[in-house]
Parts: C-alpha cells; structure tokens; sequence
C-alpha cells in the first residue's frame, strides 16, 4: 500500500476505515466509490491531495471530508507534524474533532502551500491556522517566525488569547523549561515597551493590527526576515479598507517575500474570489500554486441560524425591539446600530448606538446587562466592555466594529436594529452567533425594516442564499 507523503489522513483514514469494519463503502457519498473502486476498498487511495494526482483536487477533498468526518480527529491529521504539547492542550480545552475547514484545510497547510481559507463565521479557522504556526516555529530560535495580521484590536486580543492558551504548557529545550511567546502588537497598545521587548527577546509568533505593525518596521524595530507563515485574517475587510490597503500589500511585498514564508489568508467573505486568487499571484501576495480551501460554497451562512425580520416605522422601532426582547429572552444578544455619520457627528448629535444604549438602560427590565461599544469609546473604554461581555450574560449595543472577529459563543441573538449597508455585512454581523462548530442549537437574526427596506433585505437573500420570514407583531402595538 503506498501513500503519497502529502497527504497523511489519507494513509490514516485508510488503516481506520480497515480497523472499523462497520464502516461500509455504501455509507459513503457515490463520488468515493469512483476513487475507491477495488474489491480492496478502501485501500486503492493513494495521492488524494497530492498536486500530482490526476483526479479534481476540490472533488477529492470534498469526498475525503465526507469520510473522514466520521472518523478522524485533529490528532490524526495534525500528529507528528504539530508538537505533542500543543495537540495535548488542544485535547484538554476541547479541540478534539476537526471542524470542516480544519479538516479540509489542515492537510494543505501542512504540507507547505500558501492558502485562502475561505469558510463560515464560527466555523474554526483560527485554530487552523494556529495548528499550523506551531508546526513550523522553533523553539530553539530567538526570531519573529510567525505574522498574524487583524484589522481590529479586539479581533487581536482574541486571535492572541487562542494563541497562547495553546502554548500555555511549557517544553524542554537545551535543558531549559520554555514556551513560545506571543506577542500582541495592537492599535492602543504600549508600543514603547513591546519595542523594548522586540529587541531584548523577539516572541516567536506576533498578532498585529497593520497600524502598529507598521511603525515598528518603519522604525526597523524588527524585521519579518525570519517570518515563516504569514496570515491575514479577515482578508477581504484589510484589502477593501484604504486606511490599511497600503500598508497591507507593503508589508506582504516590501517587508517580506513569499518565497521565504507561506501565506495564509482568512476570511468568511471573499467576494469576487476568483479575482482575488488571481490578483494573489499576480501581485506576488502568495506563490502561484495557493491553494482556495472554500467550505460550504452554496451554503455561505450557517445552516442553524433563522432569519427574520419584523416591519416597522423608525419611530416604531425602539418599542418593537423592547418587545422582542420580552418575548425572545435570549441567552445574550447582540444590537447593531449604524455607525454615526461624519454629517451627524458635525452637527453635535450623539451617536445612535449611544441613543439606544441610554434607552435599553432605562427601559429593559430583563436579567442581562446592558454594554455599549462602538469606535467613539477609547480603548480602555472598550476593554472593559469585552471584559464584562464575558462575565456574564449580555445586551450588546454595537457598531459594525463588533461585526467580524467576536467569538462570544454564549450569544444566540443578533438584532439588526439598523440594516447593515452590504450583504457581506449582514454575513459577518449574522456570524456572531451559532458559534459552536458541532452544536445544532438554533440561533436567531432578526431585522428591523421600514417597508421600503424590504427590498434590500430581499437582495442579502439572495446574494447570501437563505431564507427570512416574516414576523407578525399583532395584536402587539409598540
Ligand atoms: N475543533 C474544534 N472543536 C470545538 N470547537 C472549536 C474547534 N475549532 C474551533 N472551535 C471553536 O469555534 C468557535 C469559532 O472559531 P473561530 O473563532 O476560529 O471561527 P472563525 O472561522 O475564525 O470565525 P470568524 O470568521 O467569524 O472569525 C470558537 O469558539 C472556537 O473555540
């Protein structure tokens, strides 16, 4: 039986479905029998992600996920490659089944290709690219080898959080007791000691916001030579903001170059993909063989969310929302407002998410407490606003700002008080809930909608292909 060396779940997956006699081939999609067709099943299958294989590269993964959903686990894909320590803490906060990206993903990553990890919200893609940070790092050097670049400083806080729970047990080396070091490198931060600390002893992996990244390379406080995976999350949001556009593609051209690293690039939306994969190689963000892992193609939004949407006046709609929250009693929620527009902040006005917070305050009579956080507040401001989100059950009252990166798992309702401006905005603002990959808890979205906006939330439906319903508040009159 021979295995090609780029694909170790395959050889795995083919010694457990043998162990497993009560796995069938009958079991299994049609599409495995065509790769799996000897009386020997299953072990014809050779070179399943191998770039030499002739078979369709995404039929096969599509085919592998099916099979191996049932019987692999991180350990199986990532073992041998990830440091036991790192695979054993894992174990210990949970991660013990591969979620469909991680599954799909891993393999590739692992194998050195550069990757565009598109897949839902919620649906594991920081883990899977942490996996494969601890698989490259040494220990033993004393270099910034790997580069994760955010938009947000809360996003950052979260990315370095996972990052260091992983590495939380130390490991010998030389004779000594080591752990890697993260460090977070964050708009708002302390960039005068981090500087300090990037010369005395640079962390092994660095989580940055490209604001503060780039004044320490500008600075030449440290250098990426010794980077060795590059990741981007959020991709789409840092390359279709102009504020970070241009010092995004500096630090992936100028800063560092892709034949020293491999690149990872995350995100649950990226519209246009194929352009983008396109415009990756073209402008030398990735090598010419990237790889574009996109899970759940047809189904961009998770499947256990429901939608709804109640109309509406705007003068109607803060009762509307009270009596929502009356009758929905979610376990914490989330509120999204627009963001205040430069005209309304001219005119002194406050912002409306400041407007609702202040009503909610006075109005809400319900067990959850009531936070606000939206971009007016400092970042001490918005600290201890996460900080309390995580203490107990809450009503969150939020700008776009909370719309990508949040995991807070406890939340099961999203209201959209205001409609969000963009279809991808309503994807990734849906996304803050139904975050526990294996569980098929309902989670709610719900919009508040005059009559003419019925239009556009028809088209989100269409662009991200679910369904919404309409929810009657009679005999209720706000
Ligand atoms: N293998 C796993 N087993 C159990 N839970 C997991 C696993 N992988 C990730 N999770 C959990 O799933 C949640 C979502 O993961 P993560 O934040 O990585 O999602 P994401 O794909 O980056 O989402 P987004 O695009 O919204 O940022 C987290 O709470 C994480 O702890």
């Amino acid at each position: 039986m021979a295995f090609c060396n780029l694909c170790p779940p395959t050889s795995l997956l083919c010694s457990k479905l043998a162990a497993l006699q009560s796995i069938s081939p009958e079991k299994l999609k049609p599409e495995l029998h065509f790769y799996y067709p000897s009386e020997k099943w299953p072990f014809r299958c050779t070179c399943l992600f191998s770039s030499s294989c002739s078979l369709s590269a995404s039929c096969c993964r599509a085919s592998m996920a099916e099979a191996t959903a049932e019987v692999l686990t991180l350990r199986d894909i990532c073992g041998g490659k990830v440091p036991e320590h790192i695979l054993k803490r894992a174990e210990e906060v949970g991660y013990v089944r591969p979620t469909d990206v991680q599954r799909q993903s891993l393999p590739v990553l692992l194998s050195g290709q550069d990757c565009v990890l598109h897949a839902q919200t919620g649906s594991g893609k920081t883990l899977a690219y942490l996996l494969l940070i601890y698989s490259v790092i040494n220990i033993q050097r004393s270099a910034v080898q790997a580069l994760i670049v955010v938009p947000t400083r809360e996003l950052g806080m979260q990315v370095t959080k996972v990052a260091r729970m992983l590495a939380a047990k130390s490991v010998e080396s030389d004779n000594m007791q080591r752990t890697y070091t993260v460090m977070s490198l964050l708009d708002g931060g302390m960039l005068k000691r981090h500087k300090s600390w990037l010369k005395a002893e640079p962390p092994e992996i660095v989580v940055a916001t490209i604001g503060s990244l780039s004044q320490m390379l500008e600075r030449h406080v440290f250098k990426l030579e010794a980077v060795r995976v590059l990741v981007v999350d959020e991709v789409d949001f840092m390359f279709n903001s102009s504020k970070q556009v241009y010092s995004l593609r500096k630090v992936l051209t100028s800063h560092s170059s892709i034949e020293r690293r491999q690149t990872v690039f995350a995100s649950a939306s990226i519209p246009q993909h194929n352009r983008f994969l396109y415009d990756c190689v073209q402008h030398k963000w990735t090598k010419n063989d990237v790889v574009h892992i996109h899970v759940n193609p047809i189904e961009p939004m998770p499947s256990h969310l429901h939608h709804s949407f109640a109309i509406c006046s705007k003068k109607e709609r803060l009762g509307v929302l009270l009596y929502l929250l009356q009758k929905d009693a979610p376990r914490s929620g989330i509120i999204f407002v627009s963001e205040q527009s430069e005209k309304s902040k001219k005119a002194g006005r406050p912002p409306s998410a400041t407007l609702l917070f202040d009503f909610l305050k006075a109005s809400y009579d319900g067990d959850l407490e009531i936070i606000l956080f939206e971009e007016d507040m400092n970042f001490n401001a918005r600290a201890a606003s996460l900080s309390d989100m995580r203490q107990r059950g809450f009503l969150l009252v939020a700008t776009d700002l909370a719309s990508r990166g949040f995991d807070l798992p406890q939340t099961t309702h999203i209201y959209n008080f205001d409609l969000p401006r963009t279809a991808v905005d309503y994807l990734h603002r849906s996304g803050r809930t139904a975050r526990l990959p294996f569980s098929a808890d309902r989670c709610f979205v719900t919009s508040l909608i005059t009559a003419e906006e019925q239009f556009v939330l028809q088209r989100y439906q269409n662009e991200l292909l679910f369904q919404c319903e309409e929810l009657i508040l009679e005999p209720f009159a706000p």
